[in-house]
């Protein structure tokens, strides 16, 4: 067994949260010879809650889970911790505009991103779940200046996962016979599920389907998974979405594999012509902990459009949090 690495949670008792913890504290995330002390935030009413939480999984005798620290301060979470997870979120509530909500995460994330710059780990890697997710991390980014921009990154992996599903079953394969999947952008209904330079058993996925059915089909069922699933459950993806930061974790941590990548939310260096600094969905590779976005993907009229539209809404929603950036 290696030392215990610290990996904080934020939003721990709600529905995530409950899909989530088990996982990292079973060895799901970081391996099974990984021991790790889990850090656990919540507001000040959820503690009681929290606890619950807290003794099941105590009650799982898990060989990984090495302690549990559950506070309602960020101070106490973010210390020294190695990964952070932040889940917690304002919903939209009814009658509540995208200013509105944009404004309510102001105050979570800021205060999160200086707790992360004051006591977190150097090299800590923070992936943010809560949404509007891309623009939470660029918050929490700009509280943390002592931070590397690059600790700080969103998931769109839930996005990857449904269109490798959409595309297997397509096709007649397995999710694990698709390589190189691509979710550029938001994760919104502007991300554009790129298919281009994807393959199933080696054959290019593109000659696997016609025109029609990626645009008319793919496209918008994989950009409208979030709210189908809503529909359906009556309340927001929580297992596939606890699902999708655990491999975002892992591959971050452990790395791709060869011939293959991720697709991560991650601070734009302008490549492919994107505004530099959004929180963008880009295809990366990972190598001892560090990612790099794949270069030289040829790019057509029809992904240009639809990476320039995810853009500008990303573009949009920085114009809307700038105040709340450290100065
Ligand atoms: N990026 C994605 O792919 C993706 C997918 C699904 C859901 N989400 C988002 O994840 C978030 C969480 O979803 P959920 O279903 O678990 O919601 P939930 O309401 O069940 O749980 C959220 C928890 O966060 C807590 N919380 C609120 N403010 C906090 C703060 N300042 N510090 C710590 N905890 C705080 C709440 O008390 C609650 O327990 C939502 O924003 C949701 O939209 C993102
Ligand atoms: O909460 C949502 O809007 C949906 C969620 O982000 C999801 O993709 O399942």
């Amino acid at each position: 067994m290696k030392a215990p690495v610290r990996v904080a949670v934020t939003g721990a008792a709600g529905q995530i949260g409950y899909a989530l913890l088990f996982r990292i504290a079973a060895g799901d995330m970081l391996g099974p010879d990984q021991p790790v002390i889990l850090h656990l935030l919540e507001i000040t009413p959820a503690l009681p809650s929290l606890q619950g939480v807290v003794m099941e999984l105590n009650d799982c005798a898990f060989p990984t889970l090495a302690g549990v620290v559950a506070t309602d301060d960020a101070n106490v979470a973010f210390k020294d911790v190695d990964y952070a997870l932040l889940v917690g979120a304002r919903p939209r509530g009814p009658g509540m505009e995208r200013k509105d909500l944009l404004e309510a995460n102001g105050a979570i994330f800021g205060p999160q991103g200086k707790a992360l710059n004051a006591h977190a780990k150097r090299d800590v890697k923070v992936l943010v779940v809560g949404n509007p997710a891309n623009t939470n991390a660029l918050i929490a980014q700009q509280n943390a200046p002592d931070l590397d921009p690059k600790c700080f990154t969103a998931m769109v992996r839930l996005d990857h996962n449904r269109a490798l599903s959409q595309l297997a079953e397509k096709t007649g394969s397995h999710t694990t016979d698709i390589k190189k999947m691509t979710i550029w952008g938001n994760h919104s209904s502007t991300q554009y599920p790129d298919i281009h330079h994807a393959t199933v058993n080696g054959k290019a996925a593109m000659s696997l389907i016609d025109q029609a059915w990626y645009e008319n089909d793919f496209i918008p069922t994989v950009q409208q998974r979030g709210a189908a699933i809503i529909k359906a459950r009556g309340a927001s993806s929580a297992a596939s979405a606890a699902s999708a930061a655990i491999d975002h974790m892992r591959y971050w941590a452990q790395g791709t594999t060869e011939g293959d990548w991720v697709s991560m939310g991650i601070p734009s260096d302008g490549s492919y012509g994107i505004a530099p600094g959004v929180i963008y969905g880009y295809p990366v590779t990972v190598k001892n902990g560090k990612y790099e976005i794949v270069q030289g993907l040829a790019i057509n009229d029809f992904s240009r459009a639809r990476m320039d539209a995810t853009d500008k809404e990303l573009r949009e929603e920085r114009a809307g949090v700038e105040h709340l950036f450290a100065k």
